[in-house]
């Protein structure tokens, strides 16, 4: 029955690197097919449980973390402010939803990147084009660029600690509600404090009469995290597929939740069909281009039983086009009686390039293609069950605007993605708060 797993390897698989040596990548996937897996298959369906709610309109998905996270960055402050982040924004969307919000990272395995060109050149230098740290590095060296089958394993085992910390804050008291309303501390002083003074102040009180009633201790400190990223590189996701001891069915045990990506969701293509065999809950991204009959066809494919929480679209279509392209798209799913559970990036259909060459995204049109994401599923008459965010817990200076008002001059002073541009810490919050209103408006 698990046959199946291997039959990717003749389709076609894009934006794979050209590894140089061929044994060299065996012995990498060797050593990953021998280690234990990272997450185990129990999880996966629990998180597909979480994710069944929300395809029901019953819970809320907040999906965030780096566009391409490094192994350097892998340190203990830098992982606890992105969850903290993760957990602060999580509380203002449950208070404005008023129900569940599943978080899940994107994090502990979101190491490898697809791109747009093969090459990058600089100042007349032509080299590889860098691919994430799980492939190649990024110093502009022919060196750092060179591919390294090495990196597989020791994408592997940042993930194990990445996960492992994860865990502890999650489990460990660090996740208590009552010290993440600090967050509003984060606002002091700036114009956004006004804005969101008054909602801060009923999720502080709300929080406190929680506590007063004798809330359960638990529910306050420990939370469910998940985490998930895309499953690009399949020399690193075949050898971490198990079978599942209980079911005897194949999971891939790098993440809990798994995507394809906009540039390797094609139907007959290799993501796809080794995703297909796989039990975790699995998402696809879904660009501008992506037709009703396409997204019926990966339904078909990825989710033949229809079974709630099993597929989550991502939806990515940029500011200035979802209001016309995503209304078809619910019809005609919606039509063709599927129910998948359907969130919004609102990151990657909004990218742009200043004149000195840093790609940005203003908080603007994030935000604008947020609230065309909820237009649509209002006209349709559909759930918007979440937000698919790109994040860091830092103070970086890489989207436009927010209440900060980041220009063009300031995005040099703390630019460090090595790939997308990422919301900082507070434009996180500013973006939780906001789809906090468009929540509550669902509930009138
Ligand atoms: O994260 C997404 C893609 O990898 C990224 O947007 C591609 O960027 P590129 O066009 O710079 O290759
Ligand atoms: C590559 C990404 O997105 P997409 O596939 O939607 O372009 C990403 O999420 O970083
Ligand atoms: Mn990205």
């Amino acid at each position: 029955m698990n046959e199946g797993l291997e039959a990717y390897r003749v389709l076609e698989a894009k934006q794979q690197p050209q590894w140089p040596d061929a044994s060299a990548v065996q012995l990498a996937s060797d050593e990953l097919a021998s280690q234990p897996p990272l997450v185990f298959a129990g999880e996966a369906d629990q998180l597909r449980t979480r994710l069944a709610a929300a395809a029901r309109g019953e819970a809320f998905l907040l999906q965030g973390g780096d566009c391409a996270e490094t192994f350097e960055a892998a340190t203990a402050d830098k992982i606890r402010d992105r969850v903290k982040t993760l957990l602060q924004m999580a509380v203002v969307l449950t208070y404005g939803a008023s129900m569940p919000v599943i978080k899940v990272g994107r994090m502990a395995g979101q190491f490898a990147k697809p791109r747009s060109s093969d090459t990058e050149t600089r100042d007349g230098v032509t080299l590889p084009a860098y691919r994430g740290d799980l492939v190649n590095g990024y110093d502009f060296t022919p060196e750092a660029r060179a591919v390294d089958p090495n990196r597989l394993t020791r994408g592997y085992h940042v993930s194990a600690s990445t996960l492992n910390l994860i865990r502890a804050f999650t489990q460990g008291g660090f996740a208590d509600l009552r010290q993440v309303h600090e967050w509003n501390k984060g606002f002091v002083g700036t114009p956004a404090n006004q804005r969101y003074e008054s909602l801060a102040a009923e999720i502080d009180r709300a929080l406190k009469f929680m506590e007063a009633c004798g809330v359960d201790h638990t529910a306050l400190t420990q939370t469910e995290f998940y985490v998930s990223h895309e499953a690009l590189l399949l020399d690193y996701e075949r050898p971490l597929v198990r079978i599942d001891s209980r079911t005897g069915l194949p999971y891939g045990t790098s993440g809990h939740m798994l995507w394809i990506g906009e540039r390797t969701r094609d139907l007959n293509g290799a993501h796809v069909d080794l995703l297909s065999r796989l039990r975790n809950p699995i998402g696809v991204k879904l660009g501008p281009t992506a037709s009703v009959d396409d997204a019926l066809r990966l339904i078909d494919k990825l989710d033949p039983e229809r079974e709630p929480g099993r597929l989550t679209f991502i939806t990515r279509m940029g500011a200035g086009k979802i209001r016309d392209v995503l209304p078809g798209l619910l019809e005609g799913v919606r039509d063709a009686g599927a129910q998948p559970l359907w969130i919004t990036d609102p990151m990657h259909g909004n990218g742009i390039t200043t004149e000195t060459g840093y790609k940005t995204r203003r908080f603007d049109d994030v935000m604008d293609e947020l609230r065309g994401f909820f237009e649509a599923h209002r006209e349709v008459g559909t759930f918007p069950g979440g937000i698919h965010v790109e994040l860091t817990g830092d103070d970086v200076t890489e989207c436009l605007g927010g209440s900060e008002n980041i220009d063009e001059e300031t995005l040099a002073t703390r630019y460090e993605s090595l790939c997308d541009p990422r919301l900082n810490h507070r434009q996180s919050l500013e973006l939780a708060f906001q789809v906090a209103e468009e929540l509550k408006k669902l509930k009138h």
